[in-house]
This record gives C-alpha cells, sequence and structure tokens, in this order.
C-alpha cells in the first residue's frame, strides 16, 4: 500500500499538504534511478468563501489523490487550482479531479501552461482557464497570491505562488528533490541531511541542463525581496521548509553555480580486463597522497553505477579524472553516455583530466578531447597509452595529477 500523508499545516490561512510517496517507480522520466523514490506533494487551502488546490499527483495515484482530497473537502467546493507546471507527475490526476468538480473550478497558470495542459488533456480541461502574467496579483477569498514565472525551472510553463498576507511561497519543482524523507518538513536535522544529497540529483538529472536558470531565477526572487522573509516554501516534491526556508534556495544556489566541497575529486572510469584500473589506482594514490579525497564510481565487469548518482557527484566537486578504454574506435560505451549526460546536465567551469588505455589504435582520448572543448570544462592534460601501464607511463599519470592539483588550487 502506498504511504498517503495528509497533514494540516497551518490553521490560519487553513492549509492542508496532501503528499503521496512514489516507492513504484524505478526510472523518474523514464530515465533516472531513482531506488530512493519521490513524494508528489499537492496543497490545499480553505479561506471563506473559496477552496484553492494547488497541484496535484501523477496519473498513477488518481485514485488516492481523490480518495485524500475527499477527506478534507468536497471536490465539487474547489473554487480554485493553481497549476504552477503541467508536467503529468503534477498534473495527471487533474482531469479526474476537474470531471468530479463538474469543472466549477478556475484554473490559473501561465499562458504556456494552458497550452501545455490543453495538449495533454484537451479542451474540456481548459475551458475556465484564468491566464496569468509574471507578477500579477491576484485577489481570491480574503488572501492577495502573487504569481511569478521562473521559466525553464524546469520547463517554459513554470511559475510559482506568493501569498503577501502570509509570506508562503508555494515552490513546485524548485526547492524539490527525490527520496521519499520520514517527515514532511525540515525540522529534523538528521532528516535533512539524508535529504540534500537527494535534492542535488533531482536538480542535476532534472533541472541541470537549464542550471543558469536556477541562478537567475533565484536572484529574481531575491530582488523581489520574497526570500529573505518567507515562512514557508512549498514544494512540489519533498520536504517542505519552514524551520530555515531559505536554506532550500542557498542550496539550489550553490548547486547552480556548481560550488565546489574542499578537496572533493569525481574519478570515474571503465575498465574491461584491468588496464584502465591500473592506471586510476595510481591516480587515486596520488590523489590521496595530496589530500585530496576521490569520490569513485567505476564500470567493470561487476558493477555498474547509475549515471544519475554519478551526476549528482558533478556540482561540487573540485574536479573530474576520467578513465577510458578504446572501444570500437570509440569511447567505451558506459563512458560515452555517461559523459553525454554529464556534458549536457552538469556542465560546469571544472578541470578534467582524461587517462586512457587502448590495444592498437588509441581513439577514445582523442574524441574526448574534442567534446570537452566544446563544453564549458576545462581539460588539463589526456594521458592516453597502449595496454599495461609502464613505470614510464605510471609517471607520467602521476605528473598530470600533480597539475591537476595545482590548477584546482
Ligand atoms: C570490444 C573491444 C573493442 C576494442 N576496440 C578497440 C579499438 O577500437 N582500438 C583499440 O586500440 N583498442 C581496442 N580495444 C582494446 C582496449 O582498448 C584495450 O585492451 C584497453 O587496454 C582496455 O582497457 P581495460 O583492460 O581496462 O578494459 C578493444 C577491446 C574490446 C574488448
Amino acid at each position: 500500500m502506498v504511504k498517503v500523508w495528509i497533514e494540516k499545516l497551518l490553521e490560519e490561512p487553513e492549509l492542508y499538504l496532501l503528499r503521496v510517496d512514489d516507492d513504484r517507480i524505478r526510472y523518474f522520466e523514464a530515465t533516472w534511478d531513482i531506488p530512493e523514490g519521490i513524494t508528489y506533494n499537492a496543497y490545499l487551502m480553505k479561506l471563506k468563501d473559496v477552496v484553492i488546490l494547488f497541484d496535484a499527483w501523477k496519473k498513477d495515484y488518481t485514485e488516492e489523490f481523490i480518495e485524500a482530497l475527499s477527506s478534507l473537502v468536497d471536490p465539487k467546493e474547489i473554487t480554485h487550482i493553481v497549476v504552477h507546471h503541467t508536467e503529468p507527475d503534477h498534473t495527471g490526476a487533474l482531469p479526474k479531479l476537474l470531471e468530479l468538480n463538474e469543472y466549477k473550478a478556475q484554473i490559473i497558470g501561465t499562458n504556456f501552461a494552458k497550452n501545455l495542459l490543453q495538449g495533454f488533456y484537451g479542451s474540456d480541461v481548459v475551458k475556465n482557464f484564468h491566464v496569468v502574467r509574471d507578477g500579477e496579483e491576484v485577489k481570491i477569498g480574503d488572501r492577495t497570491f502573487r504569481f511569478i514565472t521562473v521559466p525553464w525551472l524546469h520547463w517554459p510553463d513554470t511559475m510559482i505562488t506568493y501569498v503577501i498576507e502570509d509570506k508562503l511561497i508555494f515552490s513546485c519543482d524548485a526547492g524539490g528533490g527525490y527520496g521519499i524523507p520520514r517527515a514532511i518538513d525540515d525540522s529534523d536535522e538528521e532528516v535533512v541531511k539524508e535529504y540534500l544529497p537527494y535534492v542535488t540529483k533531482y536538480i542535476v538529472t532534472v533541472i541541470g541542463h537549464y542550471h543558469k536558470y536556477i541562478v537567475q531565477n533565484i536572484k529574481k526572487l531575491k530582488s523581489l525581496g520574497i526570500i529573505e522573509s518567507v515562512r514557508m516554501i512549498l514544494p512540489g516534491h519533498g520536504l517542505i521548509w519552514r524551520r530555515n526556508p531559505v536554506r532550500i534556495f542557498e542550496h539550489y544556489e550553490r548547486v547552480g553555480a556548481g560550488i565546489p566541497t574542499k578537496d572533493k575529486v569525481l574519478v570515474l572510469y571503465d575498465s574491461m580486463y584491468g588496464f584502465v584500473e591500473e592506471r586510476m589506482k595510481v591516480v587515486i594514490e596520488e590523489l590521496r597522497k595530496y589530500n585530496k579525497k576521490p569520490v569513485i564510481y567505476r564500470f567493470t565487469d561487476k558493477e555498474a553505477p547509475a549515471v544519475s548518482d554519478i551526476l549528482g557527484e558533478v556540482p561540487d566537486s573540485e574536479a573530474l579524472i576520467i578513465g577510458v578504454s578504446t572501444y570500437e574506435a570509440d569511447v567505451h560505451p558506459r563512458i560515452r553516455y555517461t559523459l553525454y549526460e554529464i556534458l549536457d546536465k552538469a556542465n560546469y567551469d571544472k578541470p578534467v583530466l582524461i587517462v586512457g588505455a587502448f590495444g592498437w589504435g588509441g581513439v577514445a582520448g582523442k574524441k574526448i578531447e574534442t567534446l570537452i572543448s566544446r563544453s564549458k570544462f576545462e581539460l588539463v592534460e589526456v594521458v592516453e597509452t597502449k595496454g599495461r601501464p609502464t613505470e614510464e607511463d605510471k609517471e607520467k599519470l602521476r605528473e598530470a595529477v600533480r597539475r591537476l592539483i595545482q590548477w584546482i588550487s
């Protein structure tokens, strides 16, 4: 049985969280390996004469959503539905809800959201749609709702809602993360510590392609003066932030900007028969000699880490070292895919060292060199040699690692 949370968050205004813990999902967006699962959060606010729903759940949980919602309100009584972002993990249950609501509720969202909803679910769903512009304020009941667009965080339709009188931010995907936290909010530091790495992984895999917009949009919210005094940040996934609400946006900013954790170096390699691995042992030993802390992911005949986990390690690394074998005159397929995703989702200004091994003609190193030259990463060196590494090859590797360390410092 899937776990559903129905929690009262505030008495005034009367505000509820409706959260479902999706522990059945394996691959978010049919791509990202998330054994940690994810939650979908919707919120319900009851004011005098109006009932406002903020977002919904994924279609798979429509039945549970309607049941949870019905325990708080008759769906027919919902007067407004705010759609912050139309991705179906937040809107899948909407068509059924609107049917039960007899299409009485006014849907509020951006023009982009209206077009997308119509494309996904048909014209009926948008027949009572109120398009809001960036910064528009709408009085609903006795509260004022300001809608602020945050485009490309992570779709063009995305906006957040700021409730002026109560200083609440409904932030949808911004401020969200993977994982199924044991609590609903950030009051327990242990829960927060367990959860934050899943937030980083979520940011990189889901929003990473647009990571410059994270920094840009948070700057925009800061300039509006709504962050420093915010009382609660209520995201569409994961924990609610109310003990220290600013913290989640600070975390997003750090990941967006790629701020490194001191001494962390991401080491990533494939090795089919051990020759790349022999080289990487030399590299790792040299890193440790200089007090660097390598975080190691390897593709071998015994292990294949999730690319989503590797991506989550990039933003706070000081540097990357990639070990690669040449495979059919190309980059080994596992590294090829991983690197493609790193360059797309976690493209940061960080130094990279490439370590290659080949049998009869090294190609992988040169191909990676070309890819890196078109990215934000800076290539320190390609050390690519044949077969089993000689003592001379090993010395070259140690020198390259020292050069990388100098580059970092
Ligand atoms: C399926 C396969 C394809 C390969 N293709 C090439 C190639 O195109 N060019 C080359 O120089 N070596 C090629 N090699 C040899 C490897 O690059 C070489 O053995 C390297 O040292 C492998 O590193 P490892 O021992 O860590 O797996 C290939 C090896 C395998 C198993």
